[in-house]
């Protein structure tokens, strides 16, 4: 058995800021523990995150300034690792791999027509070719291209270490993420494969909302705060409801595609932006939710572990525990770290792809087999 340290690092479709971990656990060769979780946040240059927005809408950005991106994106990133480095007394002999997973840009998982073809696909920046030579450590990236290729929608990842986690919390768990999209991974029962797919949206229509609202001064609704002062429109609400990415059957996922820029052109546009929508919006994700285990889960989960920034919006916690029928943990009330369970999962994923070991779920993604994600960029 050897204890081995590994390096998350995740971008994810808030686009906030890179988040670093890293992650000591031992291999037996037969199982993993993950032992200690150590995390960093670092937030993203505002240049860069307004070139990133601009790049969701491809008009407004070239390809010289996408190849640029790629390149800062993966000195951002190795700039993370350095500062996590130093903050827990690391060189890098002591780090087996890096894991990154890049920004996403663009992800098109359902199979698209395009030049007389069929096609999905995802896109992640950040150079891993650039975070091996700044860091001195072989880097894994670009993870999600692999288990497209093998037939899967190249997401969700994060259920890879889940299956980890729910051996400690036992069958029934459902592990839900609240990032800017939403995603659910259910453990219905011990032997058999998790049921997992993206819910819908998670925080990316509340803070877009906010975001107008405040005139840019705030990018979220920090603690609930302006969301309280508003009430749900139910009306708005079923309209929203009856968004068709609600009602497909999993394996499915879904991003920025469907829930940012298009969703406000479709259903927000001649709305006014007020308390009342910012406070909608968060009832949508939980809803969303909520639709999503009753239509799709196959039975009533034992508890939910929720992570991801959603759990430090108490509206959403507290309407999730209204409205599931079932104890609703926070993630660190059941030994989880909220914040860099992402990340963890991409230190896990590298060390597996560096060892040659399979480290995507097809039942997640909707692979026709287990293959080997990552792309290796040696130091
Ligand atoms: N104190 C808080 N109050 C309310 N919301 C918060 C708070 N802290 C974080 N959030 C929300 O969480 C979001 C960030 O969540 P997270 O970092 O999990 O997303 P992500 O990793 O970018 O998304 P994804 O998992 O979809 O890739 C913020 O954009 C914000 O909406
Ligand atoms: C394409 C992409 O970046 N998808 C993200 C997004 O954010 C949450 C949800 O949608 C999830 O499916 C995925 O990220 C996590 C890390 C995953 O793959 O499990």
């Amino acid at each position: 058995m050897k204890r081995t340290k590994a390096i998350g690092l995740m971008s994810g479709t808030s686009v906030d800021s890179i988040d670093a971990a890293v992650i000591s656990f031992d291999d037996n060769d037969a199982k993993i523990a993950i032992k200690d979780v150590k995390g960093i946040n670092v937030c993203l240059p505002d240049p860069v995150k307004k070139k990133i927005f601009a790049l969701f809408e491809a008009p407004r950005c070239s390809l010289r300034e996408l190849i640029l991106l790629h390149s800062i994106m993966g000195e951002l990133f190795a700039e993370a690792a350095l500062l996590l480095m130093k903050k827990e007394g690391l060189r890098c002999e002591d780090v087996a791999v890096i894991g990154s997973h890049g920004q996403t840009l663009y992800h098109i998982a359902e199979k698209t027509e395009f030049c007389g073809k069929t096609a999905r696909g995802s896109l992640q920046i950040g150079d891993g070719s650039i975070i091996a030579r700044r860091t001195g450590i072989t880097t894994v990236s670009d993870f999600r291209s692999a288990d497209i290729a093998a037939g899967g929608t190249g997401a969700p990842l994060v259920p890879f270490l889940e299956r980890i986690m729910v051996e400690r919390l036992g069958s029934g768990t459902a592990f839900q993420n609240i990032g800017g999209i939403g995603n659910v991974t259910f453990f219905g029962d011990a032997t058999a494969d998790p049921v997992a797919f993206d819910t819908g949206p998670g925080n990316m229509i509340i803070d877009r909302l906010v975001h107008e609202f405040t005139k840019g001064a705030w990018s979220y609704d920090r603690d609930g705060s302006l969301g309280r002062k508003g009430n749900i429109d139910e009306t708005i609400l079923q309209e929203w409801m009856a968004h068709p990415y609600l009602e497909k059957k999993p394996p499915k996922s879904t991003g920025r595609e469907e829930f940012g820029s298009s969703f406000f052109d479709i259903f927000l546009k001649k709305l006014t932006i007020n308390e009342d929508l910012i406070r909608t919006a968060e009832e949508f994700t939980v809803r969303s939710i909520v639709h999503a285990y009753s239509a799709h889960l196959g039975r009533n989960p034992d508890r939910v572990v929720v992570t991801g920034g959603g759990v430090h919006n108490p509206l959403i916690m507290e309407s999730l525990r209204k409205h599931l029928q079932c104890p609703v943990l926070k993630g660190e009330e059941a030994g989880i770290s909220s914040d860099y369970k992402e990340a963890e999962a991409f230190a896990l994923m590298a060390y597996f792809a560096i060892n040659g070991k399979t480290n995507n779920i097809p039942s997640a993604t909707g692979a026709a087999c287990p293959v080997v994600m990552g792309k290796i960029s040696q130091a």
